[in-house]
Protein backbone atom coordinates (compact mmCIF):
# COMPACT_ATOMS: atom_id res chain seq x y z
CA UNK A 1 0.00 0.00 0.00
CA UNK A 2 1.76 3.59 -0.92
CA UNK A 3 0.84 6.27 1.52
CA UNK A 4 0.88 9.66 -0.88
CA UNK A 5 0.18 13.53 0.26
CA UNK A 6 -3.40 14.34 -0.69
CA UNK A 7 -4.02 18.03 -2.31
CA UNK A 8 -5.39 20.27 -0.07
CA UNK A 9 -8.61 22.56 -0.88
CA UNK A 10 -10.03 25.23 1.23
CA UNK A 11 -13.26 27.07 1.62
CA UNK A 12 -15.92 26.65 -1.08
CA UNK A 13 -16.47 23.05 -2.64
CA UNK A 14 -17.56 22.63 -6.19
CA UNK A 15 -20.76 20.01 -6.74
CA UNK A 16 -22.23 19.46 -10.00
CA UNK A 17 -20.36 22.43 -11.21
CA UNK A 18 -21.88 24.52 -9.10
CA UNK A 19 -20.05 26.11 -6.65
CA UNK A 20 -21.65 26.07 -3.07
CA UNK A 21 -20.98 27.94 0.29
CA UNK A 22 -20.71 26.59 3.87
CA UNK A 23 -23.70 26.49 5.27
CA UNK A 24 -23.20 24.85 8.82
CA UNK A 25 -19.16 25.45 9.86
CA UNK A 26 -18.75 23.26 13.26
CA UNK A 27 -15.09 24.27 14.67
CA UNK A 28 -13.26 22.21 17.42
CA UNK A 29 -16.20 21.01 18.73
CA UNK A 30 -15.52 18.99 22.61
CA UNK A 31 -18.93 17.33 24.27
CA UNK A 32 -18.00 15.67 27.25
CA UNK A 33 -19.76 14.02 29.61
CA UNK A 34 -19.19 15.08 33.53
CA UNK A 35 -19.48 11.92 35.53
CA UNK A 36 -18.34 11.58 39.11
CA UNK A 37 -14.27 11.37 38.72
CA UNK A 38 -13.87 11.28 34.96
CA UNK A 39 -15.47 12.36 31.84
CA UNK A 40 -16.49 10.98 28.41
CA UNK A 41 -15.08 12.55 25.76
CA UNK A 42 -17.70 11.61 23.41
CA UNK A 43 -16.68 14.65 20.63
CA UNK A 44 -13.38 15.39 21.34
CA UNK A 45 -12.13 18.22 18.73
CA UNK A 46 -14.09 17.89 15.62
CA UNK A 47 -14.11 20.51 12.49
CA UNK A 48 -16.25 19.86 9.90
CA UNK A 49 -18.05 21.67 7.08
CA UNK A 50 -20.96 21.12 5.55
CA UNK A 51 -22.08 23.13 2.28
CA UNK A 52 -25.21 24.38 0.56
CA UNK A 53 -26.67 21.70 -1.33
CA UNK A 54 -24.39 18.93 0.02
CA UNK A 55 -24.83 15.66 1.64
CA UNK A 56 -22.32 14.68 4.33
CA UNK A 57 -22.77 11.32 5.63
CA UNK A 58 -20.81 10.13 9.10
CA UNK A 59 -20.16 7.49 9.44
CA UNK A 60 -17.67 5.24 12.26
CA UNK A 61 -18.22 2.10 14.69
CA UNK A 62 -20.84 2.31 17.51
CA UNK A 63 -19.85 4.81 20.20
CA UNK A 64 -18.08 6.60 18.37
CA UNK A 65 -19.50 10.11 18.78
CA UNK A 66 -22.07 10.43 15.84
CA UNK A 67 -25.40 10.99 17.38
CA UNK A 68 -24.08 13.39 20.16
CA UNK A 69 -22.19 15.68 17.19
CA UNK A 70 -25.45 15.34 15.38
CA UNK A 71 -27.49 16.37 18.18
CA UNK A 72 -24.90 19.38 19.69
CA UNK A 73 -25.88 21.09 16.59
CA UNK A 74 -29.13 21.87 17.73
CA UNK A 75 -28.07 21.90 21.38
CA UNK A 76 -30.73 18.52 22.13
CA UNK A 77 -27.58 17.32 24.69
CA UNK A 78 -28.58 14.92 27.79
CA UNK A 79 -27.87 17.78 30.71
CA UNK A 80 -24.88 15.97 32.14
CA UNK A 81 -23.26 17.07 29.11
CA UNK A 82 -20.55 20.00 28.93
CA UNK A 83 -19.67 21.72 25.72
CA UNK A 84 -17.11 23.51 23.57
CA UNK A 85 -16.45 24.96 20.59
CA UNK A 86 -18.27 26.79 17.72
CA UNK A 87 -20.99 25.94 15.66
CA UNK A 88 -21.68 28.57 13.15
CA UNK A 89 -25.05 27.73 11.12
CA UNK A 90 -25.55 30.51 8.41
CA UNK A 91 -22.92 32.97 10.16
CA UNK A 92 -25.44 32.34 13.28
CA UNK A 93 -23.06 31.56 16.55
CA UNK A 94 -25.71 28.46 17.45
CA UNK A 95 -24.11 27.54 20.26
CA UNK A 96 -24.42 31.08 22.32
CA UNK A 97 -27.96 31.77 20.62
CA UNK A 98 -30.73 32.07 23.15
CA UNK A 99 -33.14 29.77 23.50
CA UNK A 100 -35.94 31.98 22.10
CA UNK A 101 -34.16 32.17 18.72
CA UNK A 102 -32.12 28.36 18.63
CA UNK A 103 -36.20 27.26 18.69
CA UNK A 104 -37.38 28.98 16.01
CA UNK A 105 -34.36 27.91 14.24
CA UNK A 106 -35.11 24.29 15.27
CA UNK A 107 -37.91 22.83 12.64
CA UNK A 108 -37.77 25.71 10.55
CA UNK A 109 -34.22 26.22 8.99
CA UNK A 110 -32.62 22.58 10.77
CA UNK A 111 -34.91 19.78 11.21
CA UNK A 112 -33.63 16.50 13.04
CA UNK A 113 -34.74 13.51 12.11
CA UNK A 114 -34.33 10.95 15.44
CA UNK A 115 -32.92 7.64 15.59
CA UNK A 116 -36.52 6.18 17.12
CA UNK A 117 -39.34 6.58 14.75
CA UNK A 118 -41.22 4.60 17.57
CA UNK A 119 -40.93 6.43 20.16
CA UNK A 120 -41.01 10.46 18.29
CA UNK A 121 -44.19 10.51 17.26
CA UNK A 122 -46.79 11.72 20.04
CA UNK A 123 -49.28 8.40 20.19
CA UNK A 124 -52.42 10.34 21.09
CA UNK A 125 -52.34 12.94 18.03
CA UNK A 126 -53.34 11.85 14.64
CA UNK A 127 -49.73 12.27 12.80
CA UNK A 128 -51.37 14.50 9.88
CA UNK A 129 -51.47 17.02 12.87
CA UNK A 130 -48.33 16.28 14.25
CA UNK A 131 -46.66 16.83 11.10
CA UNK A 132 -49.03 20.47 10.39
CA UNK A 133 -47.55 21.94 13.73
CA UNK A 134 -44.32 22.83 12.60
CA UNK A 135 -46.02 24.83 9.34
CA UNK A 136 -48.14 26.35 11.59
CA UNK A 137 -45.79 27.67 14.36
CA UNK A 138 -42.82 28.18 11.64
CA UNK A 139 -44.53 29.35 8.29
CA UNK A 140 -47.74 31.17 9.98
CA UNK A 141 -49.85 28.69 8.29
CA UNK A 142 -53.71 27.68 9.69
CA UNK A 143 -54.86 24.39 10.50
CA UNK A 144 -56.61 23.93 7.23
CA UNK A 145 -53.82 25.04 4.85
CA UNK A 146 -51.69 23.03 6.71
CA UNK A 147 -53.48 20.00 6.66
CA UNK A 148 -53.44 19.77 2.76
CA UNK A 149 -49.89 20.94 2.58
CA UNK A 150 -49.70 17.21 4.66
CA UNK A 151 -51.89 15.47 1.98
CA UNK A 152 -49.75 16.37 -0.78
CA UNK A 153 -46.44 15.46 1.60
CA UNK A 154 -47.74 12.10 2.20
CA UNK A 155 -48.24 11.62 -1.18
CA UNK A 156 -44.99 12.57 -1.72
CA UNK A 157 -43.51 10.17 0.73
CA UNK A 158 -46.11 7.19 -0.56
CA UNK A 159 -47.89 7.00 2.90
CA UNK A 160 -51.08 6.54 1.16
CA UNK A 161 -54.15 6.79 0.63
CA UNK A 162 -52.95 9.83 2.25
CA UNK A 163 -56.65 11.48 2.34
CA UNK A 164 -56.70 8.44 5.12
CA UNK A 165 -53.49 8.54 6.41
CA UNK A 166 -53.77 12.10 7.50
CA UNK A 167 -56.48 11.39 10.20
CA UNK A 168 -54.63 8.36 11.32
CA UNK A 169 -52.80 7.44 14.64
CA UNK A 170 -49.38 6.74 14.88
CA UNK A 171 -50.20 2.90 15.83
CA UNK A 172 -51.78 2.52 12.75
CA UNK A 173 -48.86 3.14 10.42
CA UNK A 174 -46.05 0.35 9.89
CA UNK A 175 -42.97 1.18 11.27
CA UNK A 176 -41.46 2.10 7.86
CA UNK A 177 -44.56 4.34 7.06
CA UNK A 178 -43.50 6.29 10.96
CA UNK A 179 -39.91 6.87 9.47
CA UNK A 180 -40.98 8.22 6.18
CA UNK A 181 -43.88 10.56 8.22
CA UNK A 182 -40.54 11.63 10.48
CA UNK A 183 -38.61 12.62 7.24
CA UNK A 184 -42.03 14.84 6.05
CA UNK A 185 -42.55 16.34 9.24
CA UNK A 186 -38.86 17.40 8.78
CA UNK A 187 -38.76 18.61 5.20
CA UNK A 188 -42.44 20.48 5.39
CA UNK A 189 -41.14 23.70 6.41
CA UNK A 190 -38.33 23.38 3.67
CA UNK A 191 -35.38 23.62 6.17
CA UNK A 192 -31.94 24.59 4.52
CA UNK A 193 -30.42 21.85 6.38
CA UNK A 194 -31.61 17.79 7.71
CA UNK A 195 -30.04 16.07 9.93
CA UNK A 196 -31.25 12.49 10.41
CA UNK A 197 -29.55 9.74 12.74
CA UNK A 198 -29.67 6.54 11.21
CA UNK A 199 -32.67 6.63 9.18
CA UNK A 200 -32.31 2.86 7.46
CA UNK A 201 -31.72 1.57 11.07
CA UNK A 202 -34.57 -1.15 11.74
CA UNK A 203 -35.85 -0.64 8.13
CA UNK A 204 -35.69 -4.37 6.91
CA UNK A 205 -33.75 -5.03 3.82
CA UNK A 206 -36.90 -5.04 1.56
CA UNK A 207 -38.23 -1.51 2.74
CA UNK A 208 -34.67 0.11 2.95
CA UNK A 209 -34.54 0.62 -1.08
CA UNK A 210 -37.47 2.83 -0.19
CA UNK A 211 -36.27 4.81 2.49
CA UNK A 212 -32.98 5.31 -0.02
CA UNK A 213 -34.95 6.42 -2.81
CA UNK A 214 -36.63 8.79 -0.57
CA UNK A 215 -33.68 10.80 0.73
CA UNK A 216 -32.21 10.92 -2.88
CA UNK A 217 -35.98 12.25 -4.06
CA UNK A 218 -35.33 15.02 -1.26
CA UNK A 219 -31.92 15.72 -1.93
CA UNK A 220 -32.87 16.29 -5.53
CA UNK A 221 -35.89 18.81 -4.79
CA UNK A 222 -33.71 21.58 -4.27
CA UNK A 223 -30.38 22.93 -2.49
CA UNK A 224 -30.77 21.40 0.90
CA UNK A 225 -28.33 20.43 2.67
CA UNK A 226 -27.78 17.11 4.75
CA UNK A 227 -25.91 15.29 7.13
CA UNK A 228 -27.27 12.09 7.99
CA UNK A 229 -25.34 9.73 10.64
CA UNK A 230 -25.05 5.95 9.32
CA UNK A 231 -23.60 2.15 10.22
CA UNK A 232 -24.20 1.78 6.66
CA UNK A 233 -22.20 2.04 4.24
CA UNK A 234 -23.92 1.22 1.49
CA UNK A 235 -26.95 3.39 2.27
CA UNK A 236 -23.94 5.96 3.13
CA UNK A 237 -22.40 5.41 -0.65
CA UNK A 238 -25.82 6.00 -2.81
CA UNK A 239 -26.30 9.18 -0.72
CA UNK A 240 -23.54 10.91 0.20
CA UNK A 241 -21.39 13.62 -1.83
CA UNK A 242 -18.46 13.45 1.07
CA UNK A 243 -17.63 11.13 3.73
CA UNK A 244 -16.32 11.93 7.28
CA UNK A 245 -15.19 8.99 9.03
CA UNK A 246 -15.31 9.54 12.92
CA UNK A 247 -13.38 7.46 15.50
CA UNK A 248 -13.18 7.69 19.21
CA UNK A 249 -14.52 11.64 19.90
CA UNK A 250 -12.90 12.56 15.86
CA UNK A 251 -12.67 12.66 12.58
CA UNK A 252 -10.00 11.04 10.99
CA UNK A 253 -10.74 11.05 7.28
CA UNK A 254 -13.02 13.39 5.15
CA UNK A 255 -13.46 12.55 1.54
CA UNK A 256 -15.71 13.20 -1.88
CA UNK A 257 -17.68 9.74 -1.43
CA UNK A 258 -16.32 8.38 -4.99
CA UNK A 259 -12.81 8.65 -4.13
CA UNK A 260 -13.40 7.39 -0.55
CA UNK A 261 -15.66 4.34 -1.50
CA UNK A 262 -12.59 3.40 -4.54
CA UNK A 263 -9.53 4.19 -2.04
CA UNK A 264 -9.92 4.94 1.75
CA UNK A 265 -6.79 6.42 3.38
CA UNK A 266 -6.97 6.20 6.91
CA UNK A 267 -6.27 2.58 7.92
CA UNK A 268 -9.14 2.52 10.21
CA UNK A 269 -11.49 3.61 6.69
CA UNK A 270 -9.95 0.71 5.12
CA UNK A 271 -10.45 -2.09 7.98
CA UNK A 272 -14.62 -0.32 8.06
CA UNK A 273 -14.42 -0.98 4.55
CA UNK A 274 -13.02 -4.36 4.48
CA UNK A 275 -15.77 -5.75 7.19
CA UNK A 276 -18.29 -4.90 4.58
CA UNK A 277 -19.92 -8.47 3.15
CA UNK A 278 -19.08 -7.36 -0.19
CA UNK A 279 -15.41 -6.99 0.73
CA UNK A 280 -14.88 -10.06 3.02
CA UNK A 281 -16.34 -9.62 5.97
CA UNK A 282 -12.81 -8.96 7.84
CA UNK A 283 -13.73 -7.81 11.59
CA UNK A 284 -11.95 -4.73 13.07
CA UNK A 285 -9.21 -6.24 15.13
CA UNK A 286 -8.75 -4.82 18.68
CA UNK A 287 -11.63 -3.08 20.66
CA UNK A 288 -13.04 -0.19 21.13
CA UNK A 289 -11.21 2.57 22.58
CA UNK A 290 -11.96 3.93 25.92
CA UNK A 291 -13.64 7.16 25.46
CA UNK A 292 -13.00 8.13 28.97
CA UNK A 293 -9.08 7.76 28.71
CA UNK A 294 -8.42 7.40 25.07
CA UNK A 295 -5.05 6.16 23.55
CA UNK A 296 -2.12 8.24 23.52
CA UNK A 297 -0.65 9.80 19.87
CA UNK A 298 -3.21 8.31 17.38
CA UNK A 299 -6.29 7.17 19.06
CA UNK A 300 -6.25 3.90 16.24
CA UNK A 301 -2.46 3.24 16.91
CA UNK A 302 -3.29 0.34 19.11
CA UNK A 303 -5.31 -1.46 16.27
CA UNK A 304 -3.12 -0.06 13.46
CA UNK A 305 -1.02 -2.56 11.89
CA UNK A 306 0.63 0.34 9.90
CA UNK A 307 1.76 2.20 13.72
CA UNK A 308 5.04 3.49 14.29
CA UNK A 309 6.80 4.97 17.44
CA UNK A 310 5.65 8.33 15.83
CA UNK A 311 1.70 7.39 15.95
CA UNK A 312 2.01 5.68 19.34
CA UNK A 313 3.14 9.25 20.95
CA UNK A 314 1.98 11.53 19.11
CA UNK A 315 -1.71 12.70 17.98
CA UNK A 316 -1.63 13.37 14.63
CA UNK A 317 -3.68 17.02 14.77
CA UNK A 318 -3.54 17.73 10.97
CA UNK A 319 -6.16 19.83 9.89
CA UNK A 320 -9.10 18.58 7.78
CA UNK A 321 -9.84 20.19 4.28
CA UNK A 322 -11.28 19.15 1.27
CA UNK A 323 -10.06 15.26 0.78
CA UNK A 324 -7.81 14.66 4.00
CA UNK A 325 -7.03 12.51 6.77
CA UNK A 326 -5.37 12.50 10.04
CA UNK A 327 -2.89 9.50 9.70
CA UNK A 328 0.95 10.00 10.31
CA UNK A 329 1.50 7.66 7.68
CA UNK A 330 0.51 10.18 4.86
CA UNK A 331 2.58 13.57 6.68
N1 LIG B 1 -25.65 10.99 28.78
C1 LIG B 1 -24.46 10.41 28.62
N2 LIG B 1 -23.58 10.31 29.67
C2 LIG B 1 -22.38 9.73 29.51
N3 LIG B 1 -21.93 9.22 28.35
C3 LIG B 1 -22.74 9.30 27.28
C4 LIG B 1 -24.05 9.89 27.35
N4 LIG B 1 -24.62 9.81 26.12
C5 LIG B 1 -23.71 9.20 25.32
N5 LIG B 1 -22.59 8.90 26.01
C6 LIG B 1 -21.37 8.26 25.46
O1 LIG B 1 -20.88 9.04 24.39
C7 LIG B 1 -20.26 8.21 23.41
C8 LIG B 1 -20.77 8.56 22.04
O2 LIG B 1 -22.12 8.16 21.91
P1 LIG B 1 -22.95 8.29 20.55
O3 LIG B 1 -24.35 7.94 20.86
O4 LIG B 1 -22.69 9.61 19.94
O5 LIG B 1 -22.28 7.17 19.65
P2 LIG B 1 -22.69 6.78 18.14
O6 LIG B 1 -21.44 6.92 17.32
O7 LIG B 1 -23.87 7.53 17.72
O8 LIG B 1 -23.01 5.24 18.32
P3 LIG B 1 -24.17 4.37 17.58
O9 LIG B 1 -23.63 4.13 16.21
O10 LIG B 1 -24.24 3.11 18.39
O11 LIG B 1 -25.44 5.15 17.59
C9 LIG B 1 -20.54 6.77 23.83
O12 LIG B 1 -19.36 6.26 24.41
C10 LIG B 1 -21.64 6.90 24.84
O13 LIG B 1 -21.56 5.88 25.79
NI1 LIG C 1 -25.78 7.00 17.24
Amino acid sequence: MAFSNKSVETGTISINSHTHTCLLDIQDLRVHFILEDSAVRAVDGVSLKVHEGETLTLIGESGSGKSILGTSILRLLPPNARIDGKILFNGLDLLNLPEDDLRKIRGRDIAWVPQNPATSLNPVLKVGIQIAEPMETHLNMNRESALKKVIKLLKFFDIEPAEKRVNEYPHQYSGGMRQRALVAMGTSTKPKLIIADEPTKGVDASKKVRVVELFRKIKKNGKLSMLVITHDLPFARTLADRIAVMYCGQIVEICNADTFFEEPLHPYSKALLDSLPSRGLKPIKGNSPSMVSPPEGCRFHPRCEYANSRCRKEPPLIELNGNSVRCWLYD
